[in-house]
């Protein structure tokens, strides 16, 4: 379970509640040195696990820092699986600048970098890789479904379905090696082993290409549905962007050609985390800057989620088509030209009638590219490896009889260490231990 990595001898400490003025400013201290740490600056260790108030004084000149909670969490059943101390300071800039280079002073504590917690936390064996990635898309979360997504990873829901697949696997590459060692001893019926070992593989294929087949959703809730409003140069794109997200994020001027750089505003409808993209309008120009944009504009169209294709009702659409991204067509300026356009959905920013009706289409675009039901996979990086274990799995199950047994273990190994990976645990000591613990005395 534990990766065989180095584990740190110095101590950490880092505020934990963001940077600014606050009411309160949490610093986490974490390492052989957190004991001390409290000795000097609290004067001694409370209660463990209960939040006491104590003066803070520097630890050289005795001087007040701060009346503080502070507490001290006895290591290894901390989330760094480390002793931990925390200091819940009044929240003001200079308070926290004072206790952090009164920190810094005793021996053995250093800043800690970018995610060194985490990091620890994973090293001690205490989260593996899958939940460290969660915590990460926790903080990370801007809505609702983000936010139950993520927590499911913290709570392992990833990481023990991979370790149960990865558990099977440890134990068809057993039952391989076995069959190799016995081999030439003929007293195992080797066709019988070749057929339930083909058949467990595939299974166990199935169920991880099961998970596999879900459309990409998980990785797409963490990063967002991607719209892209795109049209002719002053359609009104800028205009209908700052209307729908509510921030005046982009310029607008009557002026055609006034946006060049692609402005992205990030947007929860209804729980569900959106991108809106707003665009250089698609023409042909002399101007380089301008050309530059529409270059953009392609790119962006062409990974897009859903394409808003803008039409003025008073001007001229872009003729060309958008590609094959699903499109919605956006008759914009309504207020000019009532009427209706073709297939198109009017819309008004001066007046703001349809604002809303387009909202729930974008809404309903969004809900259906997530889909129903949790998705186990949110980044590419667990695909990768899992697609690559089918992928093992498969040749296994897919083995004519009499292959040679030494192939399909190392298909297996393969197919575990894949597996393996997702949690962060790539070693195969495991499978060895196992392995040898079944064997017989002598052999
Ligand atoms: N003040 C404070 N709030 C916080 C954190 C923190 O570190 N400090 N957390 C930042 O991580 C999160 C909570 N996560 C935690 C995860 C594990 C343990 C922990 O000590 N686990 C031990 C003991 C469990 C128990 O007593 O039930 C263990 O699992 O063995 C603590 C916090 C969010 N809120
Ligand atoms: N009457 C009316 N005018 C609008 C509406 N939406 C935008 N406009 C005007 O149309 C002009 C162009 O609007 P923009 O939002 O800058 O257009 P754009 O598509 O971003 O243009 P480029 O960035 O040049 O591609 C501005 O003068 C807006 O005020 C609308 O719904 N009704
Ligand atoms: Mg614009």
């Amino acid at each position: 379970m534990t990766p065989s990595l180095p584990t740190p001898t110095d101590t950490i400490f880092a505020p934990a509640s963001g940077f600014g003025r606050a009411a309160v400013a949490v610093v986490r201290i974490s390492g052989p040195a957190a004991g001390a740490a409290l000795d000097r600056l609290a004067g001694g260790r409370p209660e463990p696990r209960r939040l006491s108030l104590r003066r803070l004084r520097d630890p050289a000149s005795h001087e007040i820092l701060d009346q503080a909670l502070v507490a001290w969490l006895p290591g290894p059943a901390t989330a760094t699986g480390e002793d931990m101390a925390e200091l819940h300071l009044h929240g003001g800039l200079a308070v926290r600048a004072a206790v952090l280079r009164a920190l810094a002073s005793v021996p053995g504590c250093r800043p800690a970098e970018a995610g060194a917690f985490s990091r620890r936390a994973f090293l001690n064996g205490r989260i593996d890789l899958t939940e460290a990635e969660g915590i990460a898309d926790l903080i990370d979360a801007e809505t609702e479904a983000q936010r139950v997504q993520a927590l499911r990873q913290l709570d392992g829901a990833l990481g023990r379905q991979v370790a149960t697949w990865r558990e099977t696997g440890i134990d068809l590459l057993a039952g391989a090696e076995a069959a190799l060692d016995f081999a030439d001893e003929g007293d195992v019926d080797a066709d019988d082993l070749d057929a339930a070992l083909s058949g467990r593989a595939a299974a166990l294929r199935d169920a991880i290409q099961g998970a596999l087949a879900d459309g990409r959703r998980g990785e797409r809730l963490r990063e967002g549905f991607c719209v892209v409003l795109a049209g002719a140069p002053n359609a009104g794109k800028s205009t209908l962007l700052n209307a729908l997200s509510g921030r005046d994020a982009a310029i607008v001027s009557d002026i055609p050609g006034t946006t060049r750089d692609t402005i992205e505003v990030r947007c929860d409808l209804g729980g569900l985390p959106v991108i809106l993209v707003d665009t250089a309008g698609l023409r042909a120009t002399e101007d380089a800057i301008e050309a530059e944009g529409v270059k953009r504009t392609h790119r962006r169209i062409r990974s897009a989620d859903l394409v808003l294709h803008l039409m003025p009702a008073d001007g001229p659409a872009v003729a060309e088509g958008l590609g094959d991204i699903p499109t919605l067509r956006i008759r914009t300026k309504s207020d000019l030209a009532p009427g209706a356009g073709e297939g198109a959905l009017a819309v008004s920013a001066v007046t703001g009638a349809g604002l809303d009706a387009l909202l729930d289409a974008v809404q309903a675009a969004a809900a259906a590219s997530f889909g129903q039901g949790d998705a186990l996979v949110t980044r590419e990086r667990h695909r990768a490896a899992l697609t690559r274990a089918a992928g093992h799995l498969d040749r296994v199950a897919a083995a004519p009889a009499g292959f040679p047994p030494e192939l399909i273990a190392e298909d297996l190994r393969l197919a575990v260490r894949a597996l393996g990976e997702v949690g962060g645990h790539v070693g195969v000591e495991e499978m060895l231990d196992r392995l040898f613990s079944g064997f017989c005395i002598g052999k």
